[in-house]
């Protein structure tokens, strides 16, 4: 094995949209693509990005991962089976690196793990899905994955109508849960945001039917212990699917807290970096492994390789790789899921274009959607993405 190019940019994908914490105006991210050679007349390029929220790192990839990266010679990126060793392509990347303090570094390594993966499933001739069902499921694969329709964000002018028909859209595409954003009232105090969410919710969950397990809401990390009980409060009664980021997500005793008094799913994770930030929230944030939601991103935590000591990490204290659902809509963790038998994935029908969403022609149907049988990834067969990866 040898890498024969890495190329990497910066791409935007800003919108005026809005969560309770930040807008994505000015939102950009990485991209790149890595071309592997196995030295047996085999060539194939992966393609890795990381997922919305935070931004391009480039400045990072150019300075130590990329240069890493291609320092590594035949020895460390050839496996003893022969295929590509990502995990030891990941610690040649990682060394010289401390550890804690993940900040963005995690993301660089995550977009370049994402191209890895790529690479290594296609120099397989395999999906990543089945590659991953192979090695660690004894080639059990889900035959599907319930996602759940991410959107109901602050947009200027928009109001519970534009709400209502934003989720009536996702229902007229196959999906049977949607999730929205509460808790981003501007300036408002906290009882007149209270009254203002409860109503968004109630208009919302009319179209569901007043079914509560098919809504989940978000408030990214926005509240304190006291708004996030208040709301709590509010909320139990609608026993709605989950109750995402209600605090900061590294305050685990305030999540703890929260637990006694909420009994409803909890969902979090997306804003941790590593299996140790990961394994903290375990030990220490109360959530409970019969309910609660795992929203851990392997394109923002420094991908799979990582991500597979996550899940060792939940399985050692007794929670179910079912339990996870990941953050980011994109195709590499929708693989994972069927792949390694996660709860799901999120999708973002009409935000985070061209990197949220799957493959064009894949249908959801009751909430789930099927895998196509294309080598690697599958960016190849998502039409708005492949026009910009190809570029690279
Ligand atoms: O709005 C965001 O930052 C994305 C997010 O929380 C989610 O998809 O759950
Ligand atoms: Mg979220």
């Amino acid at each position: 094995m040898r890498i024969a190019s890495i190329r990497h940019g910066v791409v935007p994908i800003s919108s005026a949209i809005a969560n309770a914490y930040i807008d994505f105006s000015k939102m950009t991210a990485s991209v790149v693509a890595i071309t592997i050679e196995d030295g047996a007349g085999r060539s194939a390029t992966g393609y890795g990005f990381n997922s919305n929220g935070r931004y391009a790192q480039p400045g990072l990839l150019a300075e130590r991962f990329v240069p890493r990266l291609e320092a590594c010679d035949a020895a460390v990126l050839t496996a003893a089976d022969g295929t590509l060793n990502v995990a030891a392509a990941w610690s040649a990347m990682m060394r010289n690196e401390k550890p804690g303090g993940h900040g963005d570094r995690s993301v660089a390594v995550g977009v370049l793990d994402m191209a890895l993966w790529d690479a290594a499933a296609k120099l397989e001739g395999k999906p990543l899905w089945r590659l991953l069902a192979d090695r660690f499921r004894g080639g059990e694969a889900d035959d599907a994955a319930w996602v759940y329709a991410a959107g109901g964000y602050y947009y200027p002018g928009k109001g519970v109508d534009a709400l209502v028909e934003e989720m009536k859209r996702y229902l007229g595409l196959g999906y049977t849960t949607v999730k929205m954003k509460i808790g981003g009232a501007p300036g408002t105090p906290i009882k007149d945001a209270l009254r203002e969410d409860v109503a968004r919710i109630e208009a919302v969950l009319k179209l569901l039917g007043n079914d509560g397990s098919r809504l989940a809401v978000d408030v990214n990390g926005r509240f304190g212990l006291h708004a996030a009980l208040a709301y709590g409060a509010a909320l139990q009664p609608f026993a709605l699917r989950w109750y995402e980021e209600p605090l900061d997500p590294l305050d685990y005793a305030t999540h703890a807290t929260l637990a006694e008094h909420y009994a409803p799913p909890l969902a979090t994770g997306e804003n941790l970096f590593s299996m140790l930030d990961a394994r903290n929230l375990i030990r220490h944030g109360g959530l409970r492994p019969d309910r609660d939601v795992l929203q851990f991103d392997p394109a923002l935590s420094y991908g799979l390789v990582e991500y597979l000591r996550t899940l060792e990490m939940l399985e050692q204290h007794g929670w179910s790789a079912r339990r996870c659902v990941p953050h980011g809509g994109h195709q590499f963790a929708l693989n994972i899921a069927v792949g390694l038998g996660l709860g799901g994935n999120e999708s973002y029908p009409e935000v985070f274009a061209p990197f949220g969403g799957f493959a064009t022609n894949t249908p959801v149907v009751d909430g789930r959607i099927r895998m196509p049988d294309l080598p690697g990834i599958g960016f190849e067969a998502k039409n708005d993405l492949w026009a910009v990866l190809k570029d690279l």
